[in-house]
């Protein structure tokens, strides 16, 4: 579904020239979900945006269903760290929003508003519709995003650290919310953490980048059967174990800069 190869991105900024990327090979399943974690500075963003087509890459290529990237397009949905919501849109109003922009969009109208509704119920947010972002919590504003970004159906979800500014419960129960809609659509999702655990409790992959320039230094199959929970739950040793093996590659990095 995505493909990077030879993947390298380098900003000329006021400091000099950075090398955020470099020599990225990454093949994404159909229906896989894979996390990048890695130090700030590592290009984990940077390695979303050539995704999403926000940027072309300096050198290699960067392909999402077969084709080249060239732009956004709409089969791909971005999600944040914060919702960023339009607060005089209602929540329902604020979901529709993409297919509203996009008037190229395939299905009615009332199709999508009916989708709304349904999305809207699978994250607990029935009743919700007719109200202004300013009267949810940001657990409840970061569902509604969730929503808008899949509301079009997207092949490809690519989220940007979507839960941390999240409080911990709410964490958990989005996470397990974002497992079920990934089962139940089947969407491919590249998913940026600074969590080690999340990034074990969500992935079918994980990606290790390091950082000075961006770098993988692993990817990490995990075989641990879903659903799975931050909170306690059957397969806590399992994740525990990855997670101190993902800690150890991380910190691995360190000790190499300080020789
Ligand atoms: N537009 C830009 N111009 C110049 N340098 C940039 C630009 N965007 C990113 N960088 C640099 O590229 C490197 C990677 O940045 P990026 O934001 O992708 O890292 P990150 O891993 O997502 O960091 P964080 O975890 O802090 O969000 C950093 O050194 C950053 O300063």
């Amino acid at each position: 579904m995505i493909r990077l190869d030879g993947v390298g991105q380098v900003f000329d900024g006021r400091e000099g020239r950075v090398t955020a990327l470099e020599k990225i090979d990454l093949h994404v399943r159909g229906g896989e979900f894979v996390t990048l974690i890695g130090r700030s500075g590592c290009g984990k963003s940077t390695l979303l945006r050539l995704i999403a087509g926000l940027l072309p890459p300096t050198s290699g290529s960067v392909q999402v269903a077969e084709e080249p990237v060239t732009g956004p397009r709409r089969d791909v949905s971005f999600m944040f760290q914060r919702p960023a919501l339009l607060p005089w849109r209602s929540v329902l109003s604020n979901v529709m929003l993409p297919v509203e922009i996009d008037k190229g969009s395939d299905r009615g109208k009332a199709a999508y508003r009916d989708r709304a509704h349904q999305l809207l119920e699978l994250v607990g947010l029935q009743g919700f519709e007719r109200r202004l972002p300013h009267e949810l919590s940001g657990g409840m504003q970061q569902r509604v995003s969730l929503c808008r970004s899949l509301i079009r159906d997207p092949q490809v979800m690519l989220m940007d650290e979507p839960f941390s500014a999240l409080d911990a419960l709410t964490r958990t129960e989005l996470s397990e919310e974002l497992q079920r809609i990934k089962m139940e659509l089947a969407t491919t999702i590249v998913f940026v953490t600074h969590s080690i655990e999340e990034a074990v409790v969500l992935a079918d992959r994980v990606v290790v980048l390091t950082p000075r320039p961006g770098r993988m230094r692993e990817v990490v199959d995990i075989d641990i059967p879903r659903p799975r929970s931050l909170a306690q739950n059957a397969y806590v040793t399992e994740v525990a174990k990855i997670s101190a093996r993902l800690h150890a590659l991380l910190s691995e990095k360190d000790s190499e800069d300080r020789r």
